[in-house]
Order: structure tokens, then C-alpha cells, then sequence
């Protein structure tokens, strides 16, 4: 694996490897990397000649009062485990390298972002889709790989590549999770030791969600969810929502695909899950088929 940190060095590389034929998927991560990531990588690896892997945390994506500082590190353990899930080359630039004026310019989404983190992280989705621009023109990519754990920012990000034509495959993967349901998430390390333990209740009340809206409309859905987690957690809720998806409106009789999704606040991790729903198979009752959480 090529470890790079300057954009003209991987430019030249990349169209290098696209002169002689070879197909280019991306992966776009902050680092501390865990098994979520690398079953991204892995993917890619199957599906591209030449895997690009990115690790920058990116200051535009954070508001004011969040954790970009303490944001976890760890570049060693990062390199072997790209390594060893497949990537080509690593690339990591310095913050300087990316924004080296003060006034970048900065490209600003107003689709499928007035909800949810959108909604309660004002600005978050501009810093993404200012960031992934420019990956994207970097990295130029035929196929690009995120995880359904932030099933918005995929929706933003499809949005974007539509709106913009990005000449770019974007690719929505399964949310990968530990034994007891939790969504794996470089920020689960900040959970304390009694957080971790009701951390379980996020999945939890997605699986419940499901029964209850089997019973109800969405409305008292969500309201059953936020009683849910207030009562088996100490964080505070952000928000617990039904919408259509990948659209993010309030759902009407013809929505087709259901998104539930939750974001609680501990101590110092702010962690989000969600479950996608096809309306009709949850009528049928086809557990398989209707809820990846499980
Ligand atoms: N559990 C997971 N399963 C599959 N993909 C994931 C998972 N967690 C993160 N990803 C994906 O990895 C990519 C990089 O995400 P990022 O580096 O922010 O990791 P993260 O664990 O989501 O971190 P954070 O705790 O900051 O939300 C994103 O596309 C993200 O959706
Ligand atoms: C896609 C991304 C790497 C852009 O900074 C980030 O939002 C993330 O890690 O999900
Ligand atoms: N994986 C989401 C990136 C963020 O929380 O900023």
C-alpha cells in the first residue's frame, strides 16, 4: 500500500492507473478505523481495480461547541489495518493541503438536509459535500463507498453527485455492528463503561419502532421511541424520526422506502443508527427483508 499526503502526488497516480484501464473505488473516512470501515474497503476491493482509501478529519464538517479536537486518532494502527483490508494507497492529507487559504471556496446543499442531522448539526452537510467535492476531483473515482449508518449523508451525497454530475458510483453499504446490535462508530471509544451497556438500547429501540408501527402511525412511533430511550439510557435525545427516504419528508401512503432513525447524546459521544423500511413487506411482515439491524 502507497501511503500518500500531497493531492499532485495521487492526482498523477490515478491517472496514471485510469491511462492503462484500471476502474477506481473510493473510500472517504475520518480514520480509527474499525470493522465498519473495512467492510467498506473490502468491498471496494472486489468491485475496483485500484482502492483509495482517505483519511482526513475534516475541520468544515464540525460545528463550534463538537469534538473535531478530540476527534480519535491513530495513523499506525490505521496504515496496517487498510493494509490488510485491501487498500493501494492511503491517502492523508494535512489540513493545510486541503484548505491552504483561510476563505475556501464552499459548496452548500440544500436537498435532503432539513432534517435530522441536518437539522441539529446546521452547516455539517456543507463541510461534507465541500470535502467530497474536492476528494472527488482528486481521487476521480468510478464507484464511492459509504455506510448506511449515515443513510443521510448517502442521500446528501447522491444528491450532490446527481445534481452535480460527478461522473461517480455511490455505493450505500450495510451498517456493520458489534454482538449486541450497537452500530460500530470511531466515537463509541468516548462511551463510558455504563453508556457502552445502554448504548445497546439504540438498535433496541429501532427493533421495537418496527413492531410499534406495525400498531400505530408514525407520529406515536416516535413518541413510543423517545420514551424508549429515556427510559433505558442517560443520554439525552436528539431525535427519533420516521421519514420517506432517501428523500427525508414526513411519509405519505405512496412512500416507498421508510428511513427510523435516532440520535442520543452521551456524556461525550453523539451516536446516531437508523433502520430502512419498505412499508409494504412490513405490512406482510417480512422480517428478513424489512430491517438490517439485525
Ligand atoms: N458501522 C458501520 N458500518 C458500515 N459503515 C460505517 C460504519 N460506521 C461508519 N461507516 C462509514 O465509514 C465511512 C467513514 O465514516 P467515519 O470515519 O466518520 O466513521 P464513523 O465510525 O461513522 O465515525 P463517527 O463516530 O465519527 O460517526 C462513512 O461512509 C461511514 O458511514
Ligand atoms: C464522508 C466523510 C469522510 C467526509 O468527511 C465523513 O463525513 C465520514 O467519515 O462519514
Ligand atoms: N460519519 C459522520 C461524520 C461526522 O460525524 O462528522
Amino acid at each position: 500500500m502507497k501511503l500518500m499526503n500531497s493531492i499532485q502526488e495521487i492526482q498523477s497516480y490515478v491517472a496514471e492507473e485510469k491511462k492503462v484501464g484500471r476502474t477506481v473505488g473510493f473510500v472517504p473516512t475520518m480514520g480509527y478505523l474499525h470493522e465498519g470501515h473495512l467492510s467498506l474497503i473490502e468491498r471496494a476491493k472486489n468491485e475496483s481495480d485500484l482502492v483509495v482509501v482517505s483519511i482526513f478529519v475534516n475541520p468544515l464538517q464540525f460545528g463550534p461547541n463538537e469534538d473535531f479536537d478530540r476527534y480519535p486518532r491513530d495513523l499506525d494502527r490505521d496504515k496496517k489495518l487498510a493494509e490488510e483490508a485491501g487498500a493501494d494507497v492511503l491517502f492523508v492529507p494535512e489540513t493545510q493541503e486541503m484548505y491552504p487559504d483561510e476563505s475556501v471556496v464552499t459548496v452548500s446543499v440544500n436537498k435532503r438536509v432539513d432534517a435530522l442531522c441536518g437539522e441539529t448539526r446546521v452547516g455539517h452537510f456543507d463541510g461534507v459535500a465541500t470535502v467530497l467535492t474536492k476528494l472527488f476531483h482528486i481521487v476521480s473515482p468510478d464507484f464511492a463507498y459509504f455506510g448506511l449508518k449515515d443513510a443521510q449523508q448517502v442521500a446528501v451525497v447522491q444528491g450532490l453527485v446527481d445534481d452535480f454530475n460527478f461522473p461517480v458510483k455511490v455505493i450505500g453499504c450495510e451498517t456493520k455492528r458489534e454482538s449486541d446490535g450497537l452500530a460500530m462508530s470511531s466515537r463509541n471509544v468516548y462511551l463510558t463503561e455504563k453508556e457502552r451497556k445502554e448504548a445497546v438500547h439504540l438498535s433496541q429501540s429501532l427493533l421495537k419502532a418496527k413492531k410499534w408501527l406495525l400498531d400505530g402511525d408514525s407520529g406515536e412511533t416516535e413518541q413510543k421511541m423517545i420514551n424508549y430511550l429515556e427510559e433505558h439510557t442517560s443520554g439525552s435525545v436528539e431525535y427519533c424520526k420516521i421519514l420517506s427516504y432517501p428523500e427525508l419528508l414526513p411519509p405519505t401512503p405512496d412512500t416507498n422506502k421508510l428511513i427510523v432513525a435516532v440520535a442520543v447524546k452521551f456524556s461525550k459521544a453523539r451516536l446516531i443508527d437508523n433502520v430502512i423500511l419498505d412499508p409494504i413487506l412490513l405490512k406482510q411482515g417480512s422480517e428478513e427483508e424489512t430491517c438490517s439491524v439485525h
